[in-house]
C-alpha cells in the first residue's frame, strides 16, 4: 500500500495557487463538445482519472479526441449527434459522472455498447438512468444485478418524451439526460419525482449547456423541459478552476490562521462549491475576492457550525477533517446520498475522525463532530481522492499523520 506522511507546517500556511479546471464542468463540455458539429477547444482541461476514462470513452465511439496535458487542453472534433461506433467496451473506473454521462451518451447511438467500471461502481446506482432510457427505446442487458454495472446498452436513437426520474441518491443521472435531449426525436420532458439532491449541479449542468446554445426550460425546482432539435455549436471554452479542490487549499488557511489565494477563481463561478467560501465565512474567515482570485485567511480560531450540505456534499470531508479545530460542535445536514459515492462518506468520515480520537457522532443522514484533541494516525482513503485531501489538511496542523 502506498503511503503519504504528511508534514505539519509550524507557522501559519502563506501561499497563492493555481488549481486545475473542474472535473464536472471538464466532463460536461467533453459530453456536448462531443455532440457539437466540428471542433471544440477546452482550455484548462482537468487531466485526471475521471476525465481521462472520460475522453477515452468519447474517443472509442469514434469521436477524435486530442489530448494536451502540457497546456491543459482538450479538442474534440465533434460527430453532431452522430455516434461513429457501432460497438465498443467502455470503462469508467470510478467516475460517477462518466458511468452516468456516457450510458445516456451511447443511447444516441446506433448499436451496442458494454459499460462497466471498478467494483465499487458497480454498486452505485444507475438504474433510474436505465429505465429512462429503455422508456426511450433502448434495450439493456445486466449482466449482475439490475439497475447496476456492468451492461450493455442496445440502442437505435433516443426517442424523447415524457418520463419521471428519482434523483433522491445522485443528480448525476438527470445532468444526463438533459445533455442528450437535444438529440432525441421528440421534445423532451423531465419531471422528478421527490427529492432532488446536488441541485447546484443541475444548474451547472444548464449553465454549461446555455454556454454552447441550447435551452432548458426548468418549471419549478422539479420539471425540465427541451426542445428537440437545438444543436450544441462548437466553440472555444475555458474551464473554470475546480472550486471542490480549491476547498482544501482554502482550508489549509482556515486552519492554519494563514492565507491562501487561489487564482482565477471567483464568486461568480457557476459551480455550487464556491459557498465553501460562504461556509469559511461563518467559521470565522475573512474572505477577499476580486474579478480574478478569491483569497481566504483563517481566523486564530475557527468556529463551529451547523449547517445543511446537501447542494454542496463534496465539502463534507473538507469540513470534516478540519472540524476538530472549531471552538463548538460542527453538524453536517441531509447529506445521505454521499453513501453513494466513491465509498460510504459518512462511515468513511466518521471512522477516520475516531481513529484520530475525535468523538463523532453518525446518523443515516447527518454527522455531529465535537472538537477537541486529535492524535495521529494512518487514515484509510477507500479509494477516495477527497479522503485523501480533505484528511492532508488536518495533517498540516497535527504532526504525524499519514495518508
Ligand atoms: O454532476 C456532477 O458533476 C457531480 C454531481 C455530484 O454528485 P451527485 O449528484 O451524485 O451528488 C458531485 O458529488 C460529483 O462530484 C459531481
Ligand atoms: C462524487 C464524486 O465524483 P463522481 O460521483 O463523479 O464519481 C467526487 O468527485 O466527489
Amino acid at each position: 500500500m502506498d503511503t503519504i506522511a504528511i508534514p505539519a507546517l509550524n507557522r501559519p500556511v502563506d501561499a497563492t495557487v493555481e488549481i486545475p479546471g473542474s472535473k464536472s464542468l471538464t466532463n460536461r463540455a467533453l459530453l456536448v463538445a462531443a455532440l457539437a458539429q466540428g471542433d471544440s477547444l477546452l482550455e484548462n482541461a482537468l487531466f485526471s482519472e475521471d476525465s481521462e476514462y472520460f475522453a477515452k470513452c468519447v474517443e472509442q465511439l469514434g469521436i477524435p479526441i486530442t489530448l494536451n496535458p502540457d497546456l491543459a487542453q482538450i479538442r474534440v472534433a465533434g460527430r453532431g449527434g452522430d455516434i461513429p461506433a457501432k460497438q465498443a467496451d467502455l470503462f469508467v473506473g470510478l467516475a460517477g459522472t462518466a458511468a452516468r454521462f456516457i450510458s445516456a451518451l451511447v443511447a444516441l447511438g446506433n448499436g451496442e455498447y458494454r459499460l462497466d467500471g471498478v467494483p465499487r461502481m458497480r454498486e452505485r446506482p444507475m438504474g433510474d438512468l436505465l429505465t429512462v432510457l429503455q422508456t426511450g427505446g433502448a434495450t439493456v442487458n445486466f449482466e449482475g444485478n439490475s439497475g447496476f454495472m456492468p451492461y450493455t446498452v442496445y440502442s437505435q436513437g433516443f426517442t424523447g418524451g415524457n418520463f419521471r426520474l428519482k434523483a433522491n441518491q445522485t443528480s448525476q443521472q438527470l445532468s444526463a439526460l438533459l445533455m442528450i435531449a437535444p438529440y432525441a426525436q421528440q421534445d423532451t420532458n423531465i419531471e422528478v419525482e421527490g427529492t432532488l439532491v446536488s441541485q447546484s449541479y443541475v444548474k451547472m449542468t444548464c449553465r454549461l449547456m446555455a454556454d454552447f446554445g441550447v435551452e432548458v426550460i426548468q418549471i419549478g425546482d422539479n420539471q425540465f423541459q427541451i426542445k428537440a432539435g437545438q444543436r450544441y455549436q462548437a466553440r472555444h471554452y475555458t474551464v473554470e478552476p475546480d472550486a471542490s479542490n480549491a476547498s482544501y487549499f482554502f482550508a489549509a488557511a482556515a486552519v492554519t490562521g494563514g492565507r491562501v489565494r487561489v487564482k482565477h477563481l471567483t464568486k461568480q463561478s457557476c459551480q455550487g462549491d464556491i459557498l465553501w467560501l460562504n461556509v469559511l465565512e461563518q467559521m470565522g474567515c475573512q474572505i477577499k475576492d476580486s474579478d480574478d482570485y478569491t483569497e481566504v485567511t483563517g481566523p486564530k480560531q475557527l468556529q463551529g457550525i451547523d449547517i445543511d450540505m446537501n447542494d454542496i456534499s463534496d465539502l463534507v470531508q473538507t469540513l470534516g477533517a478540519i472540524a476538530p479545530f472549531a471552538s463548538s460542535t460542527i453538524t453536517i445536514r441531509n447529506v445521505e446520498h454521499i453513501r453513494y459515492k466513491e465509498t460510504d462518506r459518512i462511515k468513511a468520515v466518521v471512522t477516520e475522525l475516531r481513529r484520530l480520537g475525535v468523538q463523532v457522532e453518525e446518523f443515516p443522514d447527518q454527522l455531529k463532530i465535537e472538537p477537541g484533541p486529535v492524535t495521529p494516525a494512518a487514515i484509510e482513503t477507500y479509494h477516495d481522492h477527497r479522503m485523501a485531501m480533505a484528511f492532508a489538511v488536518t495533517g498540516l496542523k497535527v504532526p504525524g499523520i499519514v495518508i
